[in-house]
C-alpha cells in the first residue's frame, strides 16, 4: 500500500496545548477517517499538513515532498475543502470561482459546472447567502474542480442535514473508486466512519493513540461489563474509563495490554468508535 502521507515527529506547541510527536501515514486508494475530543488537535495537524501553520519539529511528506521545496506543486494536487471563512462572503459563487480558479494548472470548469448542477447551486448566489449545507457543497466543488489527488477536509459533515450527509458520504466513495486517490477527514460523526473509512487516526490530547484500519481499532478493544460483586475482578488491570453504575459498572480495555482471558468472568461487548472515544475520554477523570 503506497502512503500519499507521511507525518513524521510533528511537534507544536500552543500555550497550554501541543501536538506531540505525531506519526501517521495516510494511503493511497482509501479513506482515512481522523477522530479526536474537542481541543484534541485535528484542526491544528491538518493545518500543519495543509502548510497554513509551521510545524515546531518533524517531517510532513505529502506525494513524497515536503511544503518546504514543493508547496506550489503539492497544493495543486490537494483539494481542501475550506471552512466558509476562507471565501469571498459579499461575492458570488461565479465571482469566487473567477478569482481562484487561476491558481490551479488543472482546474476543469466544466467539472465545477457539473458539481453545481449536481448540488443544485445557483452561479449568481452571494456566498453569505449559502446555507450551512450549500456552504460545504460549495467549497466541494471548488476543491473538487481542479482534480485533486488528496482531498482534505475538516469536519465536512457537521452540521448537514442527513440527506446532504448520505450525499457527501456517497460522493466520498465514488471518488476513492480509481484508486488513485486519497481522502482524510476529520469528525465526530462516528458513525458516518463506520459506514465509509477504511483506516482510523485517533488523537487524543495532542497525541496519536492509534493509527490503522478501523476493524483492527474497533477489534482491538472491548467493552466490558459486570455487576458490583463483581468489582474486584478488576483490580490491578488497567480498563479504561471505568463507570459506576447502579447495579455494577462498565468500561473499556485494550485487549493488547489487557488478555482477554483476564476479562473471562465478565460481560463482553464489541465497541462502536464512539465507545471507544467516550471511554478514552473518560480517562482524564479517573
Ligand atoms: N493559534 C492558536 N493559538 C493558541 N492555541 C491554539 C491555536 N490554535 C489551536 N489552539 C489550541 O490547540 C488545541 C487544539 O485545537 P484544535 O482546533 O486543533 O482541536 P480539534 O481537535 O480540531 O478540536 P474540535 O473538535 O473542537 O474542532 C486547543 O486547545 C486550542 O485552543
Amino acid at each position: 500500500m503506497e502512503n500519499i502521507v507521511e507525518v513524521r515527529g510533528l511537534t507544536k506547541q500552543f500555550k497550554g496545548f501541543a501536538l506531540n510527536n505525531l506519526n501517521f501515514d495516510i494511503k493511497k486508494g482509501f479513506i482515512t477517517g481522523f477522530i479526536g475530543a474537542n481541543g484534541a488537535g485535528k484542526t491544528t495537524t491538518i493545518r500543519c499538513l495543509m502548510d497554513l501553520i509551521r510545524a515546531d519539529q518533524g517531517e510532513i511528506r505529502l506525494f513524497g515532498e515536503s511544503h518546504k521545496n514543493h508547496t506550489v506543486e503539492i497544493k495543486e494536487r490537494i483539494g481542501f475543502v475550506y471552512d466558509a471563512d476562507f471565501y469571498y462572503e459579499e461575492l458570488t459563487i461565479e465571482k469566487n470561482k473567477r478569482i481562484l480558479a487561476p491558481f490551479y494548472a488543472k482546474w476543469d470548469d466544466e467539472l465545477f459546472y457539473y458539481y453545481l448542477r449536481k448540488f443544485q447551486l445557483n452561479t449568481a448566489q452571494r456566498v453569505k447567502h449559502l446555507s450551512k449545507g450549500m456552504r460545504m457543497k460549495f467549497s466541494l466543488a471548488m476543491a473538487l474542480s481542479h482534480h485533486p489527488d488528496f482531498i482534505v477536509m475538516d469536519e465536512p459533515t457537521a452540521g448537514l442535514d442527513p440527506i446532504v450527509r448520505r450525499e457527501l458520504l456517497d460522493m466520498m466513495q465514488d471518488l476513492i473508486q480509481d484508486e488513485e486517490k486519497a481522502i482524510f477527514f476529520s469528525t465526530h460523526i462516528t458513525t458516518d466512519l463506520e459506514k465509509i473509512a477504511d483506516f482510523i487516526v485517533f488523537i487524543h490530547q495532542g497525541e496519536i493513540i492509534f493509527q490503522g484500519e478501523k476493524d483492527e481499532f474497533t477489534e482491538r478493544y472491548v467493552l466490558v461489563k459486570g455487576t458490583t460483586d463483581q468489582r474486584t475482578l478488576l483490580d490491578g488491570l488497567p480498563v479504561i474509563g471505568l463507570r459506576t453504575t447502579d447495579v455494577g459498572f462498565e468500561c473499556l480495555a485494550d485487549t493488547a495490554e489487557i488478555p482477554l482471558d483476564h476479562l473471562s468472568k465478565l460481560f463482553i461487548e464489541k465497541p462502536t468508535l464512539e465507545d471507544i472515544m467516550y471511554y478514552t475520554g473518560r480517562r482524564e477523570f479517573e
